[in-house]
C-alpha cells in the first residue's frame, strides 16, 4: 500500500531520555509547520517528544546543500513548540543510530549535517554513540556572563556556546531550581538576543557533574547534550582546566536525569560526547489526524 494511502511514517527515539519525533523525509517534500510540530510533539493529543528530527538529503534543502560535500543526511532539528533550533547533542546521536537502523548507510561513522555544520557520530556495538560536537565558544565581554533567576532566587551563569546558546548556573542543590515549569528569567536579555537554554549545575565528585535543564522551545527535560557539553566546559574552565592551553584533554562524567554522558574536550579544543542513542518504535500516523496533504505531500 502506498503511503499517499496509509499516512505519513515515523518513528520515536531517546537518548539519556531526551526523546524525538523522528519523520523521515529523504527528499524534503514536507513542509513543517510550527504548528503541525507542536501537534505532533504533544504528549496527549500527539506522538509526544521533546523535539522533532527531520531526516532530509543535504542536496534536498536548502539549508543543507552548502554541506552536501561532507554530509549526505541533515538533521532537520524543530523543538517541541515548533522553534529552529541550530543543533542538538542528543538529536545528532539518535539521527545517527536511526540511519544506520534504516539501512540508509552501512558505515558506522557518520557525519550528519546541521544549521551548526557537519558533526560526526561514530557508533558502537552497544546502543553507545560519540559524537564530535565542535569546539565550545565561551564570549568575552559584556555578554559572556549572565544571572538566571527562578523564583526568589538568582545565580551567575557563564554563557557557552556550542552551536546553540547555554547559560550555565553552578548551584548548591538541583532541587533549588524549584519545578522549572516557566522558562527561568536571563538578565541581560541582550546577552541571547534568541533566547537560550539554561543548566543548574551541582557537583557530585571529581570531574562529576550533574545537571538539570530548561530548554529553549521544549521546557525542563531529561537531558540536553550540547547542554551537557556546555557544562562540561564550564565546570573544567573553573576546575582550571583548559585542554588547549594544557595540552592535555580532560574528561567529565555529567550525569542528567534521563541518564548519563561522558563528555571530553581535547587538546585541539574539539568535544566529544558519548552516551546511549535508542529507537524504540516505528509507525504510521493516521491520515485522519494529520493529511499528509496538511504537510504538502
Ligand atoms: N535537546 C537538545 C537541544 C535541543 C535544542 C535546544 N532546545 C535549543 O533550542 O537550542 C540537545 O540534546 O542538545
Amino acid at each position: 500500500m502506498s503511503t499517499a494511502l496509509v499516512g505519513l511514517p515515523f518513528l520515536k527515539g531517546h537518548g539519556t531520555e531526551n526523546d524525538f519525533v523522528i519523520l523521515p523525509d529523504p527528499l524534503g517534500d514536507l513542509s513543517l509547520s510550527p504548528a503541525v510540530v507542536a501537534r505532533l510533539c504533544d504528549r496527549r493529543a500527539g506522538v509526544g517528544g521533546d523535539g522533532l528530527l527531520r531526516v532530509v538529503r543535504c542536496d534536498a534543502l536548502s539549508e543543507g546543500r552548502a554541506l552536501a560535500d561532507r554530509a549526505t543526511w541533515f538533521m532537520d532539528y524543530r523543538n517541541a513548540d515548533g522553534s529552529v533550533a541550530e543543533m542538538c547533542g542528543n538529536g545528532v546521536r539518535v539521527f545517527a543510530r536511526y540511519l544506520w537502523h534504516a539501512g540508509l548507510t552501512d558505515d558506522t561513522e557518520i557525519a550528519v549535517g546541521t544549521r551548526a555544520g557537519v558533526r560526526t557520530a561514530r557508533l558502537s556495538a552497544d546502543d553507545g554513540v560519540t559524537v564530535g560536537m565542535g569546539r565550545a565558544e565561551l564570549p568575552s565581554g559584556p555578554g559572556a556572563t549572565a544571572a538566571v533567576t527562578v523564583g526568589e532566587r538568582t545565580w551567575p551563569a557563564l554563557h557557552v556556546d556550542m552551536g546553540n546558546p547555554h547559560a550555565v548556573a553552578f548551584v548548591e542543590d538541583l532541587g533549588h531550581a524549584g519545578a522549572l515549569l516557566d522558562a527561568p528569567g536571563v538578565a541581560p536579555a541582550a546577552a541571547y538576543p534568541h533566547g537560550t537554554n539554561v543548566e543548574f549545575v551541582v557537583d557530585r565528585g571529581p570531574a562529576h557533574v550533574a545537571l538539570r535543564v530548561h530548554e529553549r522551545g521544549s521546557g525542563e527535560t531529561r537531558s540536553c547534550g550540547t547542554g551537557a557539553c556546555a557544562v562540561m566546559v564550564a565546570a573544567a574552565r573553573r576546575d582550571g582546566h583548559d585542554p588547549v592551553a594544557d595540552g592535555r584533554a580532560v574528561t567529565y562524567t555529567v550525569d542528567v536525569p534521563g541518564g548519563r554522558l561522558l563528555i571530553t574536550e581535547r587538546a585541539d579544543g574539539m568535544v566529544e560526547m558519548t552516551g546511549p542513542a535508542v529507537i524504540v518504535a516505528e509507525g504510521v500516523i493516521d491520515r485522519a489526524w494529520l493529511d499528509p496533504a496538511e504537510l504538502g505531500r
